[in-house]
């Protein structure tokens, strides 16, 4: 038998981040032999002003897509995306530009599809700034500093090119978190790394989130990472499955009452297998319907 309970949903908080709410959010790519493949096909989730969630998931559960939609790098097939009071499903592509540029901050997978590689590191993050409005530049903060913070002061004059895979990686965060967005989302930052890097990108992300109230998405596979993130949304099949609140895993019900099963369930609990619903008190309990009856 299993319990299901109803977690509260937080309620927005007034903070320098960005919230984010996907409304039935699909996402479609066609391949170069014309089929299209379903990446995401209902994505309904709310982020408040500057909660930090860990996204998780299988390999190819859509992830990647759902970052690069709240990013805007990508338009959505179908579906609504807000950031704060920016309906960017519905912006022209002057005003998500205007939007990215300054507020919001998404640090690809691949630490080199964020730099440029003849470029050095401290010319970098001084590129990442430029973006960002005059009126507000003299508020970031200055690259060596950033640099610093990642553990890289000693090849702040070092073209990318010549850095190593976990350099790069610190690199590419620094430039990501330089223009200091509203929303920063980040697709696996700390995939190249050792534990020791892995826990200084991690500390810089989640400080970003406490002295600016930034919202922060991150895409992840590694529990360690995940474990320091208050809130985990888990997409499955395209679509957000389960939801973990302070370690408490909850099962979340999407559209016309569609459930997603955790893992382990979905073991001892296969495709056909029969399960009633009984009230209990306030909650609700599910349980197998035994063979035979
Ligand atoms: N450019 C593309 N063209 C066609 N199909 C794509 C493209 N990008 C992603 N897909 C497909 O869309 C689905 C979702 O991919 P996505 O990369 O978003 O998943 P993911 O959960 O981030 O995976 P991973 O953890 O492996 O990075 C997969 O079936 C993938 O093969």
């Amino acid at each position: 038998m299993t319990h299901v309970r109803e977690a509260s949903r937080a309620d927005a908080v007034e903070t320098g981040g960005l919230s984010v709410r996907c409304e039935g959010v699909v996402h479609l790519y066609r391949t170069v032999q014309g089929h299209d493949v379903v990446a995401l096909q209902g994505v309904d989730l709310q982020i408040s002003a500057g909660e930090r969630v860990a996204l998780l998931g299988p390999s190819g559960s859509g992830k990647s897509t759902l970052l690069a939609l709240l990013g805007g790098i990508q338009r959505a097939s179908a579906g609504r995306i807000q950031l704060g009071e920016h309906d960017i499903s519905r912006q022209s592509d002057a005003e998500l530009t205007r939007l990215r540029s300054s507020s919001v901050s998404t640090m690809l997978q691949g630490a080199d599809r964020n730099l440029l590689p003849y470029a050095t590191t401290r010319q970098n993050v001084e590129f990442a700034q430029l973006a960002v409005p005059r009126s507000r530049r003299r508020d970031l903060p200055s690259p060596d500093d950033l640099l610093a913070r990642v553990r890289l002061s000693e090849q702040a004059d070092r073209t990318v090119a010549n850095l190593s895979g976990g350099q790069r990686q610190r690199a590419a965060l620094a430039a990501t978190v330089a223009v200091h967005p509203r929303l920063l989302l980040a697709d696996e930052p700390t995939s190249q790394l050792n534990d020791d890097d892995r826990d200084q990108v991690l500390a810089l992300m989640h400080e970003v989130g406490e002295e600016l109230g930034t919202t922060v998405v991150v895409v992840t596979h590694d529990p360690a990472v995940s474990a320091t993130f208050p809130r985990t949304v888990t997409i499955k099949s395209g679509r957000v499955g389960l939801e973990g609140r302070d370690g408490v895993e909850y099962v979340v019900i999407g559209a016309d009452g569609v459930l997603q099963l955790p893992a382990h369930l979905v073991e001892q609990w296969p495709q056909g297998t029969m399960v009633r619903i009984e009230p209990e008190e306030a909650d609700l309990l599910l349980s197998r319907e035994e063979q035979g009856r």
